[in-house]
């Protein structure tokens, strides 16, 4: 069995960017950048007033000075004349300082008379307008690897670019297997339970910014798992959920292969997660994850995830591990990495008592993941341990 590190470098050797398109602004958030921007304009176009107030000249500002109000400039309407000696123009914040004028002196420093104002406070030590080409200029690029957030949203409006070249989405298709499981609503038979996991993938996908295509459930022989691998076609990852482990109705590696699966490997030294296998399906990445409805999720989170960010053009990088306080002795660990689902509050760890793959509830309580190295020794309540955030 390899190791985890392993296996997610042989999962990234799997994947590359999925392809390349063009959005409006309005559908850039969330998305990647493939092509970098180049602002358009400066910023600001002009210089700008940064407050409410009068713009003078800096020199005429004398203790006590007066001004004759010659005009108005606010925003969006400049005052397109040359402000003189002992000449004064209304001004707004955001409006464009008018040639002569080199400070804006602020109306709460003036008393005012009809249009002659007088200087009544010390002026302060900057001159309230904001520079022209200040922010950023034209031909400045912006190319961030990382998703769009909504500041980088508003960077690229005030850059005047109204649409971008980002990397697709990439599309996922989910394959639950298993004779025993029905749709959520159904009723189920007697032996039967509830599909849950492809579900709680498939919004793990849609949360990191991937289509997910959740196709009918596969049952356990090898024509119908056939048949549903057939309807993912087209898709960029193919993630299979359950009939990985070694029982005689664990078909899908079996299956896969005659699909013509490559296999970058099969098992691997986590728990959970064991029976976890990936490789190469036609054009798109495999995932084979454990039908444990947490083996399943966890896997999702360390594997299946850092491969959709690499199809969504971004850099490949393992899950972040944090450090955080034990709240109770834990024995020692086997030879898997061992991921426990535990509570994290503040900086403080507590790892669930039961920690059987199978329990959803305590899945749910989760927010972290204790990570623990093979053969871990025990560990005592106060020691500082690895965690990934769940
Ligand atoms: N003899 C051995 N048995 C098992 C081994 C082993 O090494 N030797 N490994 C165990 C480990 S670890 C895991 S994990 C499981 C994984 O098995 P499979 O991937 O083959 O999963 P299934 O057998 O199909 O299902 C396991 C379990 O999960 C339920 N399940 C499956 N799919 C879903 C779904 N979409 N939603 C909810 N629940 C699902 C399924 O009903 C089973 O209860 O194998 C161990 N066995
Ligand atoms: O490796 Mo299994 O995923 O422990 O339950």
């Amino acid at each position: 069995m390899i190791s985890v590190e392993e296996a997610l470098a042989r999962v990234f050797d799997l994947c590359a960017p999925v392809g390349r398109e063009t959005v409006p602004l309005r559908a850039a958030a969330g998305r990647v950048l493939a092509t970098a921007v180049t602002a358009r304009r400066d910023q600001p176009p002009f210089s700008a007033s940064a407050m409410d107030g009068y713009a003078v000249r800096d020199a005429d500002c004398g203790e006590g000075a007066s001004f004759d109000v010659v005009g108005t400039s606010a925003a969006g309407h400049g005052y397109f004349d040359t402000v003189g000696a002992g000449e004064a123009v209304r001004i707004f914040t955001g409006a464009p300082v008018p040639a002569g004028a080199d400070r804006v002196i602020i109306q709460e420093d003036v008393t005012r008379d009809g249009d002659r104002i007088t200087l009544t406070e010390p002026l302060g030590a900057g001159t309230n307008i904001r520079a022209s080409g200040g922010d950023f200029s034209a031909g400045d690029t912006f190319a961030p690897t990382r998703r769009l957030t909504p500041q980088d949203v508003t960077l690229l409006a005030a850059m005047n670019i109204a649409q971008v070249e980002v990397y697709c989405r990439p599309e996922v298709a989910i394959i639950a297997t298993g004779d025993e499981l029905v749709m959520p609503g159904e009723d189920p038979g007697p032996s039967q339970i509830i599909a849950s996991n492809s579900f709680g993938l498939a919004a793990m996908v849609e949360a990191a910014g991937g289509i997910a295509r959740m196709l009918p459930i596969a049952p356990d022989d090898p024509d119908g798992l056939r048949y549903v691998f057939s309807l993912a076609e087209g898709a960029d990852m193919v993630v299979t959920i359950g009939g990985a482990s070694v029982g005689d109705h664990d078909i899908v590696g079996k299956v896969a292969e005659e699909l013509g699966l490559d296999r970058a490997f099969y098992k691997i030294a986590m728990r959970p997660g064991k029976p976890l296998m990936a490789g190469r399906l036609g054009e798109a990445v495999m995932l084979g994850l454990p039908g444990n409805p947490v083996s399943a999720m966890v896997t999702g989170q360390l594997f299946m995830l850092p491969a959709l960010a690499v199809l969504s053009g971004l850099a490949a990088a393992t899950a972040p591990t944090l450090t955080a306080v034990l709240t109770q002795d834990i024995s020692e660990n086997g030879p898997r990495e061992h991921y426990m689902r535990a509570r994290l509050s503040g900086n403080e760890i507590a790892p669930f008592e039961r920690q059987d793959s199978s329990l959803m509830s305590i899945l749910s309580d989760a927010n972290a993941l204790l990570k623990r190295p093979p053969f871990d020794r025990a560990r005592k309540a106060g020691e500082t341990v690895d965690y990934v955030p769940f």
